[in-house]
């Protein structure tokens, strides 16, 4: 038995990595049209609010483009203690990032906001725990070569060289990567 078609949806997300994953478990946006918001936490603000807030800030931006379709729109942010990590857009960053994680363990953030066709709105906040081993001068200097962390959250992808930091994982894999494809495939499930 095949999978409950959904209707044709909008990917607001320039990420190729969610285009990816959706298409992974066979789900070909009709559109992609990114949102182009200010990302900037607020001050004090809490890092399962952020994440949420910038996922339907994303869909708010692009979903009355779409009259009449299903919008998904995502987020991800990585925190280490109390802290948001940028996506690093610099060495300097990717490196400040990559000195947080060392040896220690951090959470992944997904907010999915989801926008039926009649304009109703489901939100969901996935966390995933992540450990990197302790990262030696070397390896950092060999993955900041690799530009693999250039526009990722915490300065790093694990779907890439990454991998190897990664010695635990508990949750949504596919959330560390940019969107968690299960609880997605339920809120896509729930609008259509
Ligand atoms: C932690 C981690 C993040 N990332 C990426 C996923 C997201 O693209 C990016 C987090 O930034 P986001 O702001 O969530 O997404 P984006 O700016 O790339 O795309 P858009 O806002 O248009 O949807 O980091 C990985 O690819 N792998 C990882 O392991």
């Amino acid at each position: 038995m095949s999978a409950q078609p959904i209707p044709p949806l909008v990917l607001a997300s320039a990420s190729p990595r969610r285009l990816d994953l959706l298409r992974q478990v066979g789900i070909e946006p009709a559109k992609i049209d990114p949102a182009h918001i200010d990302e900037t936490p607020g001050p004090r603000e809490l890092p399962r609010a952020y994440a949420l807030r910038m996922a339907k800030a994303k869909l708010a931006a692009v979903a009355d483009r779409h009259p009449g379709m299903v919008v998904l729109a995502a987020d991800s942010v990585v925190v280490c203690g109390r802290r948001i990590l940028p996506k690093a857009e610099t060495e300097k960053e990717a490196r400040v990032c990559l000195g947080l994680l060392s040896g220690r363990r951090h959470r992944v953030l997904g907010g999915v906001a989801v926008g039926a066709a009649n304009g109703m709105v489901r939100t969901r906040l996935v966390e995933t725990v992540v450990r990197f081993k302790r990262l030696e001068p070397a390896e950092i200097d060999d993955y900041i070569a690799s530009d693999e962390w250039r526009g990722k959250a915490g300065g790093y992808a694990i779907q890439g060289r990454a991998a190897r930091f990664a010695s635990f994982l508990s949750g949504s894999y596919s959330n560390v990567v940019g969107l968690p494809l299960y609880e997605t495939l339920g809120l896509l499930k729930a609008v259509s």
